[in-house]
């Protein structure tokens, strides 16, 4: 994969989430060959919701932490998915001592178009 794209999004800690979906923006030979979408968390800690089908009862649920890379390609690539809960807490507090960011989490996502 060479990815060519970084989409930066920020979540503030009061509530702001991203609903269920599934990313197909990329160009057909991307999402063909199931190129993967990378996800970097910096920032407090969020829960990333996914699975294959949109309903809740199926729904699986993983902890992003500040400094984690979340990977979903191949088979993967087109599941559902969708940010939630984007708490207070962080296990890095000096990141914010240090680089003055605002409390919250950033989310770098890189792809391949
Ligand atoms: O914030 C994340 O880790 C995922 C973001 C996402 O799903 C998207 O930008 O399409
Ligand atoms: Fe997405």
């Amino acid at each position: 994969m060479y990815p060519d794209t970084c989409l930066v999004s920020f979540y503030e800690t009061n509530g702001r989430r991203l609903g269920l979906h599934q990313d197909c923006d990329e160009s057909s030979d991307s999402l063909r060959r199931g190129l993967p979408v990378v996800s970097i968390s910096v920032g407090t800690s969020a829960i990333f919701v996914y699975g294959r089908t949109e309903r809740k009862r199926k729904l699986k649920s993983v902890y992003l932490d500040s400094g984690d890379v979340l990977i979903f390609g191949g088979e993967s690539r087109h599941i559902y998915h969708g940010v939630e809960q984007v708490s207070c807490f962080t296990s890095t507090d000096r990141l914010y001592v240090e680089s003055q960011m605002r409390l919250g989490r950033l989310s770098l996502t890189l792809r391949q178009f």
